[in-house]
Protein backbone atom coordinates (compact mmCIF):
# COMPACT_ATOMS: atom_id res chain seq x y z
CA UNK A 1 0.00 0.00 0.00
CA UNK A 2 1.52 3.22 -1.12
CA UNK A 3 1.39 6.13 1.09
CA UNK A 4 1.99 10.22 1.24
CA UNK A 5 4.41 12.12 3.58
CA UNK A 6 3.29 15.88 3.72
CA UNK A 7 5.35 18.45 5.06
CA UNK A 8 2.68 20.83 6.19
CA UNK A 9 2.72 25.10 6.28
CA UNK A 10 3.60 25.96 2.97
CA UNK A 11 1.83 28.29 0.29
CA UNK A 12 0.71 27.17 -3.17
CA UNK A 13 0.70 29.23 -6.26
CA UNK A 14 0.27 29.49 -10.08
CA UNK A 15 -2.61 28.13 -11.58
CA UNK A 16 -3.94 24.42 -12.07
CA UNK A 17 -6.83 22.77 -14.83
CA UNK A 18 -8.90 20.26 -13.64
CA UNK A 19 -9.00 16.71 -14.60
CA UNK A 20 -12.01 15.58 -16.33
CA UNK A 21 -14.95 14.63 -14.55
CA UNK A 22 -14.92 11.36 -12.96
CA UNK A 23 -18.36 10.64 -12.27
CA UNK A 24 -19.02 11.53 -15.91
CA UNK A 25 -16.52 9.66 -17.40
CA UNK A 26 -18.03 6.48 -15.96
CA UNK A 27 -21.51 7.30 -17.65
CA UNK A 28 -19.68 7.67 -21.16
CA UNK A 29 -17.50 4.73 -21.30
CA UNK A 30 -20.33 2.62 -20.73
CA UNK A 31 -22.45 4.22 -23.54
CA UNK A 32 -19.67 2.93 -25.56
CA UNK A 33 -21.19 -0.15 -25.48
CA UNK A 34 -25.00 1.01 -27.09
CA UNK A 35 -23.23 1.31 -30.57
CA UNK A 36 -20.99 -0.84 -32.95
CA UNK A 37 -19.98 2.83 -34.68
CA UNK A 38 -16.64 4.05 -33.30
CA UNK A 39 -17.07 6.93 -29.79
CA UNK A 40 -14.05 9.44 -29.27
CA UNK A 41 -13.92 10.46 -25.92
CA UNK A 42 -11.47 13.55 -24.75
CA UNK A 43 -10.52 14.47 -21.31
CA UNK A 44 -10.82 11.25 -19.82
CA UNK A 45 -9.53 11.31 -16.36
CA UNK A 46 -6.61 9.00 -16.05
CA UNK A 47 -7.08 7.59 -12.56
CA UNK A 48 -8.26 3.79 -11.19
CA UNK A 49 -11.44 3.87 -11.15
CA UNK A 50 -11.64 5.06 -14.65
CA UNK A 51 -8.75 2.80 -16.05
CA UNK A 52 -10.65 -0.52 -14.30
CA UNK A 53 -13.68 0.30 -16.44
CA UNK A 54 -11.81 0.87 -19.91
CA UNK A 55 -10.00 -2.08 -18.89
CA UNK A 56 -13.62 -3.92 -18.19
CA UNK A 57 -14.93 -2.72 -21.88
CA UNK A 58 -11.83 -4.61 -23.33
CA UNK A 59 -12.39 -7.70 -21.92
CA UNK A 60 -15.97 -7.33 -23.12
CA UNK A 61 -14.26 -7.25 -26.74
CA UNK A 62 -14.68 -3.10 -27.30
CA UNK A 63 -11.77 -1.76 -29.05
CA UNK A 64 -9.88 0.41 -27.83
CA UNK A 65 -7.27 2.78 -29.24
CA UNK A 66 -5.48 5.11 -26.77
CA UNK A 67 -4.56 8.48 -28.76
CA UNK A 68 -2.86 10.04 -25.69
CA UNK A 69 -3.78 9.25 -21.42
CA UNK A 70 -7.13 11.04 -22.07
CA UNK A 71 -8.18 10.46 -25.18
CA UNK A 72 -9.41 7.28 -26.68
CA UNK A 73 -11.19 5.67 -29.32
CA UNK A 74 -13.95 2.44 -28.64
CA UNK A 75 -15.60 0.57 -31.08
CA UNK A 76 -18.45 -2.32 -29.45
CA UNK A 77 -18.79 -3.99 -33.23
CA UNK A 78 -17.68 -7.64 -31.34
CA UNK A 79 -19.08 -8.00 -27.94
CA UNK A 80 -17.94 -11.40 -26.08
CA UNK A 81 -20.95 -11.57 -23.65
CA UNK A 82 -19.09 -15.21 -22.37
CA UNK A 83 -17.28 -12.85 -20.31
CA UNK A 84 -20.13 -11.76 -18.19
CA UNK A 85 -20.41 -15.37 -16.80
CA UNK A 86 -16.90 -15.75 -16.26
CA UNK A 87 -15.17 -15.82 -12.71
CA UNK A 88 -12.96 -12.82 -13.59
CA UNK A 89 -15.89 -10.46 -14.59
CA UNK A 90 -17.15 -11.23 -10.77
CA UNK A 91 -13.82 -9.83 -9.36
CA UNK A 92 -13.41 -7.03 -11.97
CA UNK A 93 -17.04 -5.87 -12.15
CA UNK A 94 -17.05 -5.53 -8.52
CA UNK A 95 -14.20 -3.42 -8.04
CA UNK A 96 -15.41 -0.49 -8.94
CA UNK A 97 -19.15 1.36 -8.26
CA UNK A 98 -19.50 3.13 -12.73
CA UNK A 99 -19.06 -1.01 -13.67
CA UNK A 100 -22.85 -0.96 -12.74
CA UNK A 101 -24.24 1.17 -15.88
CA UNK A 102 -22.46 -1.74 -18.41
CA UNK A 103 -26.11 -3.72 -17.14
CA UNK A 104 -28.19 -0.85 -19.04
CA UNK A 105 -26.51 -0.62 -22.12
CA UNK A 106 -25.79 -4.57 -22.65
CA UNK A 107 -29.59 -5.51 -21.64
CA UNK A 108 -31.06 -3.03 -24.16
CA UNK A 109 -28.53 -3.87 -27.19
CA UNK A 110 -28.33 -7.62 -26.22
CA UNK A 111 -31.27 -8.37 -24.29
CA UNK A 112 -29.05 -9.31 -21.16
CA UNK A 113 -26.99 -7.51 -18.61
CA UNK A 114 -25.05 -8.83 -15.67
CA UNK A 115 -23.26 -7.38 -12.67
CA UNK A 116 -21.84 -8.74 -9.37
CA UNK A 117 -22.13 -5.94 -6.46
CA UNK A 118 -20.03 -3.08 -7.65
CA UNK A 119 -17.89 -1.75 -5.31
CA UNK A 120 -16.47 2.32 -4.76
CA UNK A 121 -16.54 3.97 -2.01
CA UNK A 122 -17.39 2.40 1.90
CA UNK A 123 -19.44 5.54 2.50
CA UNK A 124 -22.92 3.32 3.93
CA UNK A 125 -25.44 1.59 2.32
CA UNK A 126 -25.47 1.94 -1.48
CA UNK A 127 -28.78 -0.28 -2.73
CA UNK A 128 -29.37 -0.42 -6.53
CA UNK A 129 -32.88 -0.86 -6.41
CA UNK A 130 -33.83 1.88 -8.43
CA UNK A 131 -31.71 0.73 -11.36
CA UNK A 132 -33.14 -2.79 -11.06
CA UNK A 133 -36.91 -1.30 -10.97
CA UNK A 134 -36.43 0.66 -13.65
CA UNK A 135 -35.47 -2.58 -15.94
CA UNK A 136 -38.46 -4.23 -14.30
CA UNK A 137 -40.63 -1.23 -15.46
CA UNK A 138 -38.92 -1.68 -19.63
CA UNK A 139 -39.88 -5.10 -19.65
CA UNK A 140 -36.56 -6.72 -18.15
CA UNK A 141 -36.72 -10.26 -15.97
CA UNK A 142 -34.70 -9.80 -12.75
CA UNK A 143 -32.51 -12.31 -11.12
CA UNK A 144 -30.41 -11.91 -8.04
CA UNK A 145 -27.99 -14.61 -6.74
CA UNK A 146 -27.77 -13.74 -3.11
CA UNK A 147 -24.64 -16.19 -2.17
CA UNK A 148 -22.39 -14.21 -5.24
CA UNK A 149 -24.24 -11.53 -4.90
CA UNK A 150 -24.69 -11.47 -8.52
CA UNK A 151 -27.63 -9.46 -10.31
CA UNK A 152 -29.01 -10.23 -13.54
CA UNK A 153 -31.63 -8.40 -16.20
CA UNK A 154 -32.84 -10.44 -19.51
CA UNK A 155 -35.48 -8.96 -22.39
CA UNK A 156 -35.38 -11.72 -25.17
CA UNK A 157 -38.00 -9.66 -27.08
CA UNK A 158 -36.47 -6.13 -26.40
CA UNK A 159 -37.30 -3.88 -24.17
CA UNK A 160 -40.82 -1.62 -23.83
CA UNK A 161 -40.82 2.14 -23.54
CA UNK A 162 -43.19 3.28 -20.21
CA UNK A 163 -43.95 6.11 -18.19
CA UNK A 164 -41.66 5.76 -14.74
CA UNK A 165 -41.16 7.49 -11.22
CA UNK A 166 -38.21 6.09 -9.55
CA UNK A 167 -38.45 6.08 -6.10
CA UNK A 168 -35.30 8.44 -5.54
CA UNK A 169 -32.89 10.38 -7.99
CA UNK A 170 -30.22 8.21 -7.98
CA UNK A 171 -27.24 9.42 -10.29
CA UNK A 172 -25.86 5.97 -11.31
CA UNK A 173 -29.57 4.58 -11.67
CA UNK A 174 -31.08 7.31 -14.37
CA UNK A 175 -27.85 6.81 -16.24
CA UNK A 176 -28.35 3.30 -16.28
CA UNK A 177 -32.58 3.70 -17.17
CA UNK A 178 -31.87 6.06 -19.75
CA UNK A 179 -29.35 4.09 -21.54
CA UNK A 180 -31.67 1.05 -21.80
CA UNK A 181 -34.55 3.21 -22.58
CA UNK A 182 -32.67 4.92 -25.77
CA UNK A 183 -33.29 1.71 -27.70
CA UNK A 184 -36.71 0.47 -25.99
CA UNK A 185 -39.74 0.41 -28.37
CA UNK A 186 -41.60 3.42 -27.96
CA UNK A 187 -41.51 6.38 -25.36
CA UNK A 188 -40.34 6.09 -22.08
CA UNK A 189 -40.58 8.83 -19.08
CA UNK A 190 -38.55 9.42 -16.57
CA UNK A 191 -39.69 11.44 -13.49
CA UNK A 192 -37.68 12.57 -10.18
CA UNK A 193 -34.36 11.61 -12.39
CA UNK A 194 -31.07 12.97 -11.24
CA UNK A 195 -29.97 15.80 -13.55
CA UNK A 196 -26.70 16.34 -12.44
CA UNK A 197 -24.35 17.83 -15.37
CA UNK A 198 -22.87 13.90 -15.78
CA UNK A 199 -26.57 13.28 -16.31
CA UNK A 200 -26.87 16.15 -18.72
CA UNK A 201 -23.65 15.26 -20.58
CA UNK A 202 -24.69 11.15 -21.17
CA UNK A 203 -27.83 12.72 -22.75
CA UNK A 204 -26.44 15.08 -24.72
CA UNK A 205 -23.77 12.73 -26.05
CA UNK A 206 -26.61 9.69 -26.38
CA UNK A 207 -28.33 12.78 -28.31
CA UNK A 208 -25.66 13.44 -30.65
CA UNK A 209 -25.72 9.10 -31.40
CA UNK A 210 -29.19 9.64 -32.92
CA UNK A 211 -31.07 9.43 -29.28
CA UNK A 212 -34.19 10.97 -28.82
CA UNK A 213 -34.17 12.61 -25.42
CA UNK A 214 -35.61 15.56 -23.99
CA UNK A 215 -36.31 17.29 -20.47
CA UNK A 216 -32.28 17.44 -20.39
CA UNK A 217 -31.35 19.22 -17.42
CA UNK A 218 -34.85 18.93 -15.68
CA UNK A 219 -36.16 15.65 -13.30
CA UNK A 220 -38.33 15.16 -15.97
CA UNK A 221 -36.80 13.18 -19.30
CA UNK A 222 -38.83 11.85 -22.10
CA UNK A 223 -37.02 9.58 -24.31
CA UNK A 224 -38.24 7.76 -27.99
CA UNK A 225 -36.90 4.97 -28.47
CA UNK A 226 -34.65 4.83 -31.80
CA UNK A 227 -33.78 1.25 -33.25
CA UNK A 228 -30.04 1.76 -33.35
CA UNK A 229 -27.77 4.42 -32.17
CA UNK A 230 -24.50 5.60 -33.92
CA UNK A 231 -20.72 6.78 -33.64
CA UNK A 232 -20.13 10.27 -32.11
CA UNK A 233 -17.12 12.55 -30.67
CA UNK A 234 -17.34 13.90 -26.98
CA UNK A 235 -15.74 15.60 -24.05
CA UNK A 236 -16.02 15.32 -20.39
CA UNK A 237 -16.31 18.26 -18.71
CA UNK A 238 -13.86 19.35 -16.16
CA UNK A 239 -14.13 17.49 -12.81
CA UNK A 240 -16.70 19.71 -10.72
CA UNK A 241 -15.18 17.78 -7.69
CA UNK A 242 -11.96 17.95 -8.36
CA UNK A 243 -12.27 21.64 -8.45
CA UNK A 244 -14.18 22.12 -5.41
CA UNK A 245 -11.15 20.36 -3.92
CA UNK A 246 -8.68 22.78 -5.69
CA UNK A 247 -10.83 25.68 -3.72
CA UNK A 248 -10.72 24.11 -0.32
CA UNK A 249 -7.00 23.66 -0.80
CA UNK A 250 -6.01 27.16 -2.02
CA UNK A 251 -8.06 28.47 1.36
CA UNK A 252 -6.68 25.90 3.82
CA UNK A 253 -3.18 26.75 2.41
CA UNK A 254 -3.79 30.36 2.32
CA UNK A 255 -2.86 30.29 -1.27
CA UNK A 256 -3.42 32.33 -4.51
CA UNK A 257 -4.88 30.09 -7.08
CA UNK A 258 -6.50 29.73 -10.67
CA UNK A 259 -8.33 26.69 -11.75
CA UNK A 260 -8.54 27.00 -15.46
CA UNK A 261 -11.41 26.33 -17.74
CA UNK A 262 -13.81 25.24 -15.04
CA UNK A 263 -16.93 25.93 -16.90
CA UNK A 264 -18.89 27.91 -14.18
CA UNK A 265 -22.38 27.02 -15.95
CA UNK A 266 -21.81 23.57 -15.05
CA UNK A 267 -20.62 24.69 -11.04
CA UNK A 268 -24.35 24.83 -9.35
CA UNK A 269 -23.79 25.69 -5.74
CA UNK A 270 -20.49 24.77 -5.76
CA UNK A 271 -19.17 28.41 -5.82
CA UNK A 272 -21.83 29.83 -3.85
CA UNK A 273 -21.07 27.32 -0.52
CA UNK A 274 -17.67 27.79 -0.48
CA UNK A 275 -18.43 32.03 -0.79
CA UNK A 276 -20.82 31.28 2.35
CA UNK A 277 -17.12 29.84 4.13
CA UNK A 278 -16.08 33.69 3.26
CA UNK A 279 -13.65 32.08 0.65
CA UNK A 280 -13.37 34.89 -2.14
CA UNK A 281 -13.52 33.59 -5.84
CA UNK A 282 -13.53 35.73 -8.38
CA UNK A 283 -14.53 34.92 -12.21
CA UNK A 284 -12.17 35.17 -14.71
CA UNK A 285 -13.81 34.74 -18.18
CA UNK A 286 -14.29 30.31 -17.68
CA UNK A 287 -11.38 30.11 -14.84
CA UNK A 288 -11.74 30.72 -10.90
CA UNK A 289 -9.44 33.04 -9.36
CA UNK A 290 -8.52 32.82 -5.64
CA UNK A 291 -6.63 35.61 -4.04
CA UNK A 292 -4.78 34.91 -1.19
CA UNK A 293 -6.74 34.95 1.90
CA UNK A 294 -4.98 34.89 5.58
CA UNK A 295 -9.04 34.47 7.10
CA UNK A 296 -11.88 33.81 6.32
CA UNK A 297 -15.77 33.77 8.14
CA UNK A 298 -18.84 31.67 7.71
CA UNK A 299 -21.74 33.44 7.28
CA UNK A 300 -24.58 32.68 9.02
CA UNK A 301 -27.88 33.05 8.17
CA UNK A 302 -29.87 36.66 8.25
CA UNK A 303 -31.33 35.91 11.19
CA UNK A 304 -27.79 35.47 12.46
CA UNK A 305 -28.37 31.90 13.15
CA UNK A 306 -25.69 28.70 12.87
CA UNK A 307 -25.18 28.11 9.23
CA UNK A 308 -25.83 24.52 7.64
CA UNK A 309 -24.32 23.03 4.61
CA UNK A 310 -26.39 19.99 3.45
CA UNK A 311 -26.24 17.61 0.31
CA UNK A 312 -28.78 17.15 -1.95
CA UNK A 313 -29.87 15.80 -5.38
CA UNK A 314 -28.60 18.47 -7.99
CA UNK A 315 -29.50 21.18 -8.25
CA UNK A 316 -28.42 20.67 -4.30
CA UNK A 317 -25.05 20.91 -3.58
CA UNK A 318 -23.44 17.65 -4.41
CA UNK A 319 -21.97 15.06 -1.17
CA UNK A 320 -18.65 14.50 -2.33
CA UNK A 321 -17.51 17.71 -1.53
CA UNK A 322 -19.20 18.02 1.91
CA UNK A 323 -16.28 16.17 3.51
CA UNK A 324 -13.91 18.90 1.61
CA UNK A 325 -16.07 22.03 2.91
CA UNK A 326 -15.75 20.48 6.48
CA UNK A 327 -12.05 20.30 6.43
CA UNK A 328 -11.86 24.13 4.94
CA UNK A 329 -14.50 25.13 7.64
CA UNK A 330 -11.89 24.23 10.28
CA UNK A 331 -9.49 27.17 9.99
CA UNK A 332 -12.19 29.76 9.58
CA UNK A 333 -13.61 32.09 11.89
CA UNK A 334 -17.05 31.08 12.77
CA UNK A 335 -19.50 27.94 13.12
CA UNK A 336 -21.07 25.33 10.66
CA UNK A 337 -23.35 22.73 10.50
CA UNK A 338 -22.33 19.79 8.05
CA UNK A 339 -25.81 17.47 7.21
CA UNK A 340 -24.78 14.59 5.51
CA UNK A 341 -28.30 13.62 4.30
CA UNK A 342 -27.15 10.95 1.66
CA UNK A 343 -24.60 9.03 3.00
CA UNK A 344 -23.96 7.22 7.05
CA UNK A 345 -20.58 6.53 7.25
CA UNK A 346 -19.24 9.30 5.26
CA UNK A 347 -18.09 11.82 8.24
CA UNK A 348 -16.41 9.15 10.69
CA UNK A 349 -12.90 10.52 9.25
CA UNK A 350 -13.50 13.71 11.17
CA UNK A 351 -12.03 11.63 14.18
CA UNK A 352 -8.79 12.22 12.44
CA UNK A 353 -9.21 16.00 12.51
CA UNK A 354 -9.64 15.93 16.00
CA UNK A 355 -6.91 14.73 16.49
CA UNK A 356 -4.98 16.81 14.54
CA UNK A 357 -6.29 19.41 16.90
CA UNK A 358 -9.76 20.71 14.89
CA UNK A 359 -12.43 21.41 16.88
CA UNK A 360 -15.37 19.12 15.39
CA UNK A 361 -18.30 17.60 16.61
CA UNK A 362 -19.53 14.68 15.45
CA UNK A 363 -23.48 14.88 16.58
CA UNK A 364 -24.51 11.48 14.55
CA UNK A 365 -23.28 9.54 11.75
CA UNK A 366 -24.81 12.43 9.32
CA UNK A 367 -24.16 15.35 10.85
CA UNK A 368 -21.03 17.34 12.56
CA UNK A 369 -20.76 20.40 14.05
CA UNK A 370 -17.28 22.53 12.72
CA UNK A 371 -16.41 25.30 15.21
CA UNK A 372 -13.47 27.02 12.94
CA UNK A 373 -10.37 28.13 14.95
CA UNK A 374 -9.83 31.56 12.94
CA UNK A 375 -6.24 30.42 12.65
CA UNK A 376 -5.41 30.80 15.95
CA UNK A 377 -4.50 27.25 16.34
CA UNK A 378 -2.42 25.60 13.08
CA UNK A 379 -3.47 21.75 12.44
CA UNK A 380 -0.84 19.29 13.99
CA UNK A 381 0.53 16.84 11.24
CA UNK A 382 -0.34 13.18 12.14
CA UNK A 383 -0.30 9.88 11.02
CA UNK A 384 -3.82 9.01 9.00
CA UNK A 385 -5.13 6.02 7.15
CA UNK A 386 -8.06 7.04 4.32
CA UNK A 387 -10.98 5.42 3.95
CA UNK A 388 -12.89 7.02 0.88
CA UNK A 389 -11.55 9.58 -2.37
CA UNK A 390 -12.99 12.29 -0.92
CA UNK A 391 -12.29 11.70 3.12
CA UNK A 392 -8.64 10.78 1.39
CA UNK A 393 -8.13 14.05 -0.36
CA UNK A 394 -9.66 16.31 2.60
CA UNK A 395 -6.98 14.92 5.45
CA UNK A 396 -3.87 15.54 2.01
CA UNK A 397 -5.86 19.24 2.72
CA UNK A 398 -5.49 18.97 6.07
CA UNK A 399 -1.91 17.66 6.03
CA UNK A 400 -0.99 20.82 3.65
CA UNK A 401 -2.43 23.07 5.89
CA UNK A 402 -0.94 21.08 9.28
CA UNK A 403 2.41 22.11 11.18
CA UNK A 404 5.00 19.37 10.82
CA UNK A 405 5.39 16.18 8.10
CA UNK A 406 2.05 14.02 8.01
CA UNK A 407 1.45 10.30 6.40
CA UNK A 408 -1.19 9.23 4.76
CA UNK A 409 -1.72 5.44 4.33
CA UNK A 410 -4.12 3.60 1.60
CA UNK A 411 -3.97 6.49 -0.87
CA UNK A 412 -5.13 4.34 -3.52
CA UNK A 413 -8.40 5.78 -2.43
CA UNK A 414 -7.31 8.94 -3.38
CA UNK A 415 -5.81 7.68 -6.47
CA UNK A 416 -9.03 5.80 -7.63
CA UNK A 417 -10.46 9.68 -8.14
CA UNK A 418 -7.33 11.96 -8.81
CA UNK A 419 -5.05 12.35 -11.61
CA UNK A 420 -1.04 11.98 -10.53
CA UNK A 421 -2.29 14.79 -7.52
CA UNK A 422 1.29 15.13 -6.18
CA UNK A 423 3.04 16.07 -9.03
CA UNK A 424 0.19 18.63 -9.87
CA UNK A 425 0.34 19.73 -6.10
CA UNK A 426 4.12 19.69 -6.32
CA UNK A 427 3.79 22.15 -9.90
CA UNK A 428 2.38 24.63 -7.30
CA UNK A 429 5.08 24.42 -4.60
CA UNK A 430 3.36 21.35 -2.16
CA UNK A 431 6.14 19.74 -0.30
CA UNK A 432 4.37 16.07 -1.38
CA UNK A 433 6.13 12.25 -2.08
CA UNK A 434 4.84 9.14 -2.47
CA UNK A 435 6.29 6.54 -1.05
CA UNK A 436 5.61 3.07 -2.26
CA UNK A 437 4.81 0.35 -0.22
C1 LIG B 1 -19.98 6.71 -9.86
C2 LIG B 1 -20.87 7.84 -9.42
O1 LIG B 1 -21.44 8.54 -10.23
N1 LIG B 1 -20.96 8.02 -8.11
C3 LIG B 1 -21.76 9.11 -7.58
C4 LIG B 1 -23.21 8.70 -7.59
O2 LIG B 1 -23.30 7.49 -6.86
P1 LIG B 1 -24.64 6.60 -6.91
O3 LIG B 1 -25.30 6.77 -8.23
O4 LIG B 1 -24.22 5.27 -6.46
O5 LIG B 1 -25.52 7.30 -5.81
P2 LIG B 1 -27.10 7.49 -5.79
O6 LIG B 1 -27.42 8.76 -6.52
O7 LIG B 1 -27.75 6.25 -6.25
O8 LIG B 1 -27.40 7.66 -4.26
C5 LIG B 1 -26.47 8.03 -3.30
C6 LIG B 1 -27.07 7.96 -1.92
O9 LIG B 1 -27.98 8.99 -1.75
C7 LIG B 1 -29.24 8.49 -1.38
N2 LIG B 1 -30.22 9.33 -2.09
C8 LIG B 1 -30.12 9.50 -3.43
C9 LIG B 1 -31.06 10.25 -4.10
C10 LIG B 1 -32.10 10.83 -3.36
O10 LIG B 1 -32.99 11.49 -3.92
N3 LIG B 1 -32.15 10.66 -2.02
C11 LIG B 1 -31.21 9.91 -1.37
O11 LIG B 1 -31.29 9.76 -0.16
C12 LIG B 1 -29.25 7.06 -1.83
O12 LIG B 1 -30.12 6.28 -1.05
C13 LIG B 1 -27.80 6.67 -1.65
O13 LIG B 1 -27.52 6.28 -0.34
O14 LIG B 1 -24.00 9.72 -6.97
C14 LIG B 1 -23.68 9.98 -5.61
C15 LIG B 1 -24.69 11.01 -5.10
O15 LIG B 1 -24.54 12.24 -5.75
C16 LIG B 1 -22.23 10.45 -5.50
O16 LIG B 1 -21.90 10.56 -4.13
C17 LIG B 1 -21.28 9.45 -6.17
O17 LIG B 1 -20.00 10.04 -6.30
C1 LIG C 1 -18.62 8.38 -3.80
C2 LIG C 1 -17.80 8.59 -4.82
O1 LIG C 1 -17.49 7.70 -5.78
P1 LIG C 1 -18.07 6.22 -6.09
O2 LIG C 1 -19.55 6.39 -6.30
O3 LIG C 1 -17.38 5.85 -7.35
O4 LIG C 1 -17.72 5.38 -4.92
C3 LIG C 1 -17.13 9.89 -5.04
O5 LIG C 1 -16.67 10.12 -6.17
O6 LIG C 1 -17.04 10.71 -4.10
Amino acid sequence: MASFKIEGGHRLSGSITPQGAKNEALQILCAVLLTPEKVKIDNIPDIIDVNKLIFILGELGVKIEKHSPNSYTFQSDEINLNYLESAEFKRDGSSLRGSIMIVGPLLARFGKGYIPRPGGDKIGRRRLDTHFEGFIRLGAKFRYNREEYFYGVEAEDGLTGTDMLLDEASVTGTANIIMAAVLAKGTTTIYNAACEPYIQQLSKMLNSMGAKISGVGSNLLTIEGVTSLGGCTHRVLPDMIEIGSWIGMAAMTQSELTIKDVSWKDLGQIPNVFRKLGIQLEKRGDDIYIPQQDTYEIQTYIDGSVLTVADAPWPGFTPDLLSIVLVVATQAKGTVLIHQKMFESRLFFVDKLIDMGAKVILSDPHRAVVIGHNRQSQLKATKMTSPDIRAGISLLIAALSAKGTSIINNIEQIDRGYEDIENRLRSLGAKIERIEG
